[in-house]
């Protein structure tokens, strides 16, 4: 019977570890990046990121964000930090209860209003993501901040969808011509990197993060439709007020020492 997890009350973070032992683990995410710490590293090659349109399959309510699966295996990450090849499984985000926290990283401790994470998994090391997600150098994601700003009409293409997502676990199929890489900031070659942690249970330490130093901008109007997907969590079971999803973004761990590389000087 699979564990219940959320972000408050006692399923809350602070006791994944009781049910998910990585949660207590040495290399968790996320991290505060304190930017006099990090480190230059001269040596990475380029970022290579080849997705196609046509790959986004099916958007997912599951509980705890939205999945945009992806079904293909076009859509590569490459380059970089990375000795090995990665294939595009999915994207999610993580928001806040308003525009000034929703992001799991933060950057010289600000926190911005959303994050968004494309989940990569190694297909030359491993035969499929389900081994990959639990292995070390298995998953790679690419992660990009987001903050209230202008309209993004790239993300129009996954919100359309999300009337058909409100209850949990609702799905809704997806084939227009949508590219997630129009989810990405222009600047593709300044990012900071590190070797970290699933953020959600169970908290595999199985995870390259490689996040743009350049914030995409969103509409406040967009960040609240985020905002707008149902989730049942027991407060609100209880009080029964407006089912929303709020705040599903898990505190900073310790670094325990963890040098976090800057591609850029
Ligand atoms: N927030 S995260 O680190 O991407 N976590 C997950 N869990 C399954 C896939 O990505
Ligand atoms: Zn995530």
């Amino acid at each position: 019977k699979p564990v219940a997890w959320g972000y408050e009350g006692d399923i809350g973070p602070c006791n994944w570890h009781k049910y998910f032992p990585k949660a207590g683990g040495k290399r968790q995410s996320p991290i505060d990046i304190d930017t006099s710490a990090t480190q230059y590293d001269g040596s990475f090659k380029p970022l290579r990121i080849h997705y196609d349109s046509h790959m986004c399959s099916s958007l997912t309510n599951n509980g705890h964000t939205f999945c945009m699966s992806v079904n293909s295996d076009q859509c590569n990450l490459s380059g970089g930090p990375l000795e090995d090849k990665y294939r595009l499984l999915q994207f999610h985000c993580h928001w806040g209860s308003d525009d000034t926290k929703g992001s799991e990283h933060t950057v010289d401790g600000h926190q911005y209003a959303a994050e968004l994470h494309l989940v990569h998994w190694n297909t030359d090391k491993f035969k499929s993501a389900d081994e990959a997600i639990e292995k070390n150098q298995g998953i790679a994601v690419l992660t990009a901040f987001i903050k209230a700003g202008k309209e993004h009409r790239g993300w129009n293409h996954v919100l359309s969808h999300f009337k058909d997502i409100k209850k949990v676990q609702g799905t809704s199929t997806v084939n227009e011509d949508f590219n997630p890489k129009c989810l990405l900031p222009e600047n593709q070659t300044d990012y900071w990197t590190y070797e970290g942690s699933l953020t959600t249970p169970p908290c595999h330490e199985s995870v390259r993060f490689i996040i743009f130093k350049e914030v995409v901008e969103v509409s406040s109007e967009q960040l609240a439709q985020f905002r707008s997907l149902c989730v049942c969590s027991s407060r609100k079971r209880d009080t029964g007020e407006d089912e929303h999803l709020v705040d599903n973004f898990r505190p900073i761990q310790p670094l325990n020492g963890r040098v976090v590389k800057a591609s850029f000087q």
